[in-house]
């Protein structure tokens, strides 16, 4: 039965930051593909993120201003949190986030959506759009078993009453026997001190919201989406990974200086799924001991491997992190490639010669690690990473855990992982035996599956419809 659409109008407002802008971004396309109105808000900082993957599509955008002066302490310009030059400059980033709420409301009254898809980190637009009588639906960047563990963690709290001598815990009340170290725990406690209740905030919001879009797939964590609806209890459509939602998705969401890149090359001149990827998001920072170690180990395993240093990780330019002659060897060898900066990693994921993703398991990585068919050598570092890593090692058992203990987001507060203990990682993953077989073979059924869901009859395309029906309905 056909859905009449011609009525909604959804306006898609992504946070400023890399893990999350390109989900919304194809999400909102993919409405648009199936006749949906659909509108991109963002700040004029951040069109050159959304025009590329827009174009030749009919999603609109529209702006909003970003209040750099108003929020005095940042500089011009820096209006995406990966453009920030140092992490004390956050608090005046979220400063000017609150300031957007007065612009967005005059905006919405211009433009009159009838349903939003919002962050959960802009959790003050619920009092705009109830009061002005807009369908709000949530977009939390994460998947359900990470959201699902939090719940039963904020709900119980079994890491505060465990004896001070024990180290780990069992999440309760979930589907699997999960086990945690108390210092992975994501203490949203902690950060709330600096941000205003932003937590507090957010979960309100959320409560307050029509429902949750989810960049995610039934077939990736069934269990956790029947725990999310049933035992949570809350409205949520499952429609990803949004990624791989259009054919043609990778080609179209990547540029022409991605597809360009010297590393493509690289790869075309090696062997199938010999390359370990090894890439650590878009905002974690390493110190320069630990990018030493990262370097001895990637060169001990004798895998070949393509290493992404970005400028926040390699934060000061001149960090003298790498072992003695290592560049030289590499390059010689031709068993390493290192790039400093972006990486076009859907590219590089999807390339045959890559057999392995060394990941800090952020959301997106994680679905991107998944779809291109992959094991994981999994490295958490901060927020919810650590309760993926357990996705993909206890549950999916497409992983191996480099050993990372404890959760933190800056760089000099987290313990050294040695070269060799990154090696055995990476033998595991890489290498032979049919323990790395039947990993291997698992990843790629997943991936298939991946795949088959967004396809016309699988189960996010059917979830999309089933959405846009509800939609529709509500706003006829
Ligand atoms: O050189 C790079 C580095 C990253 N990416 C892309 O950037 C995105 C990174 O997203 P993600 O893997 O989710 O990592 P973060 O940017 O660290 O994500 C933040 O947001 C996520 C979604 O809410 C959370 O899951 C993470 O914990 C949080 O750190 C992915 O799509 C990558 O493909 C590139 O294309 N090239």
């Amino acid at each position: 039965m056909a859905t009449k659409t011609q009525d909604l109008h959804i306006l898609f407002f992504p946070y400023m930051a890399p893990g999350h802008m390109p989900p919304m971004i194809n999400m909102a396309k993919l409405f648009a593909n199936r006749g949906v109105r659909t509108t991109i808000l963002t700040t004029p900082g951040n069109t050159s993120i959304v025009k590329p993957i827009i174009s030749n599509s009919p999603v609109e955008l529209a702006l909003i201003p970003f209040p750099s002066a108003a929020a005095s302490g940042l500089p011009e310009g820096c209006e995406n949190l990966s453009s920030i030059p140092s992490p004390d400059l956050i608090p005046y980033f979220l400063r000017a986030v609150f300031m957007l709420s007065e612009p967005f409301d005059q905006i919405l009254k211009e433009l009159h959506p009838n349903v939003t898809i919002i962050d959960a980190f802009f959790p003050w637009t619920i009092d705009i759009t109830s009061k002005l009588g807009i369908t709000q639906l949530i977009f939390t960047g994460s998947g359900f078993f990470p959201l699902c563990l939090t719940d039963s963690i904020e709900k119980y709290k079994p890491h505060e009453t465990l004896p001070a001598e024990t180290e780990s815990f069992l999440v309760p009340g979930i589907p699997h026997r999960i086990e945690l170290l108390k210092t992975q725990v994501f203490d949203i406690g902690k950060i709330d001190i600096k941000h205003l209740d932003f937590f507090d905030k957010v979960r309100d919001a959320d409560k307050r919201s029509y429902g949750t879009v989810m960049n995610s797939f039934y077939e990736l964590e069934p269990d956790y989406v029947e725990h999310y609806r049933t035992v949570i209890g809350r409205r949520a459509w499952q429609i990803g990974p949004v990624s791989l939602c259009s054919e043609g998705m990778i080609k179209s969401t990547t540029t022409t200086t991605d597809r360009n890149h010297e590393c493509l090359r690289w790869l075309d001149e090696k062997q199938p799924g010999s390359v370990l990827y090894v890439c650590f998001g878009s905002l974690c920072a390493f110190s320069g001991d630990q990018l030493h170690e990262i370097a001895l180990g990637l060169v001990a395993s004798n895998h070949a491997f393509i290493l992404v240093v970005p400028k926040v990780i390699e934060r000061d330019e001149k960090m003298d992190w790498m072992p003695e002659g290592f560049e030289g060897r590499i390059n010689e060898a031709k068993k390493g490639f290192v790039i400093r900066g972006w990486a076009p990693q859907l590219l590089i994921l999807n390339h045959e010669a890559v057999g392995g993703f060394m990941t800090h398991c952020g959301w997106n990585s994680t679905l991107e690690g998944v779809c291109a068919g992959l094991p994981m050598i999994t490295w958490p570092l901060f927020a919810e990473q650590f309760y993926n890593e357990r996705l993909v090692v206890d549950v999916l058992k497409i992983g191996v855990a480099v050993g990372m203990k404890e959760h933190a987001l800056m760089p000099e507060d987290r313990p050294l992982i040695h070269g060799m203990e990154i090696e055995r990682a990476v033998s595991c993953v890489m290498g032979g035996g049919e323990e790395a077989e039947a990993m291997r073979k698992r990843a790629r059924e997943l991936g298939e599956m991946a795949k088959s869901a967004v396809m016309e009859d699988g189960s996010s395309y059917t979830e999309l419809t089933r959405l846009i029906s509800e939609l529709s309905a509500l706003h006829p």
